[in-house]
């Protein structure tokens, strides 16, 4: 029996468009990539997913329609709302397709938050975009409307807001999902990389930031015992030179080597340096392989071990 932590990348869940029927449709075929993999064998699963789109949607939705007497919630707690809006889309998904398959899976998505220090250097330097894109004719007039915000331009797509993105330091709820997932069940967790949360003293209150899901993913699957993390994106293997003429797959890497190419800068940050640094770190507290491939590819992963496959030196 092996124990997989999974983490889905944005286009596991959002195509070109943002509808709640759009997203349910993506979701769906994730989910059949996902049942396919769970009918391979003996597996132990834990989900986590990313939320940067719908928390900034539902944030602006929040803002639209606020006034005194119903009041805008604050991003925690629009990122904890985001936990049930795409864990509902799934956890359907997923019991469709396991039906589909006769399947004895059984679903449960968690709540999950997510600790992080007050001290973060992240809370000074926003860096996590989320939401919709703006074209640079429109930024003046975001500005003007939302003067606190800070707009950044996201790989050549547009501007996006950014908020404050700190580091997971603990899950609360990952003894929980460890012994829910030793009894069989299939667990959606830690989505959006966790509602964060500071503690001091006796004290609990979420803080407004998104955190990376791929880094949360790695925090659980250390904290789950998993056997293997698995980042699922849009690319099969990670690469070096990517998109130039010398651009070379990687399919097994040492932690070292891959140490070496984060130094020469081989990965772009906000999209794949992030995704390689929570593998590293799965890697070097678990002493376990993190694989970073593409949603499509998951079950061949598992047959032939074809992806980015990370291992300890
Ligand atoms: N060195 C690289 N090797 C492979 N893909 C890369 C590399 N640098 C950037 N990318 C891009 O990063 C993307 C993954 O980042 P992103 O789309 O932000 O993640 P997510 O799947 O979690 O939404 C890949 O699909 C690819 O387009
Ligand atoms: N929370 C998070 O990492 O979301 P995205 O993957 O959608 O950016």
């Amino acid at each position: 029996m092996k124990r997989i932590v999974v983490a889905l990348g944005g286009n596991a869940i959002l195509t070109d468009d943002p509808s709640a029927q759009a997203q349910q449709a993506a979701l769906l075929r994730t989910a059949n990539y996902l049942t396919d993999f769970i009918a391979q064998g003996d597996i132990q699963l834990v989900i986590t997913h990313g939320n940067g789109p719908q928390v900034g949607n539902l944030l602006l939705q929040e803002l639209a329609g606020s006034s005194e007497s119903n009041p805008a919630m604050p991003l925690d707690t629009v990122g904890a709302m985001t936990q049930g809006e795409i864990g509902l889309w799934l956890a359907n998904a997923l019991d469709m397709k396991a039906d589909e398959r006769q399947l004895p899976v059984k679903i449960m998505t968690m709540l999950t938050r997510t600790v992080v220090d007050e001290h973060d250097k992240a809370f000074q330097n926003p860096s996590k975009p989320i939401g919709v894109f703006y074209q640079e004719n429109e930024v003046n007039e975001v500005k003007k409307e939302h003067p606190d915000w800070q707009l950044v331009e996201d790989a050549g797509r547009g501007f996006r807001r950014v908020v404050p993105s700190p580091k997971p330091l603990s899950i609360m709820e990952a003894d929980a999902i460890k012994s829910l997932v030793e009894k069989g069940m299939t667990l959606i967790a830690a989505g959006g990389g966790g509602v964060p949360v500071i503690k001091s003293g006796e004290e609990i209150r979420g803080v407004e930031a998104v955190i990376d899901k791929d880094f949360s993913a790695a925090k659980l699957a250390e904290l789950v015992d998993a056997d293997q993390l698995i980042i699922l994106t849009a690319v099969k293997y990670v690469a070096i030179n990517y998109h130039k003429p010398s651009q070379r797959d990687l399919h097994q890497v040492k932690v070292a080597e891959m140490k070496q190419f984060l130094s020469e800068n081989q990965f772009a940050p906000g999209s794949m340096k992030p995704k390689v640094e929570a593998a590293i770190s799965f890697v070097e507290k678990s002493n376990k392989p993190a694989v970073i491939t593409s949603l499509d590819n998951i079950s061949s992963y598992l047959k032939n071990g074809d992806g980015t496959i990370i291992l300890p030196d």
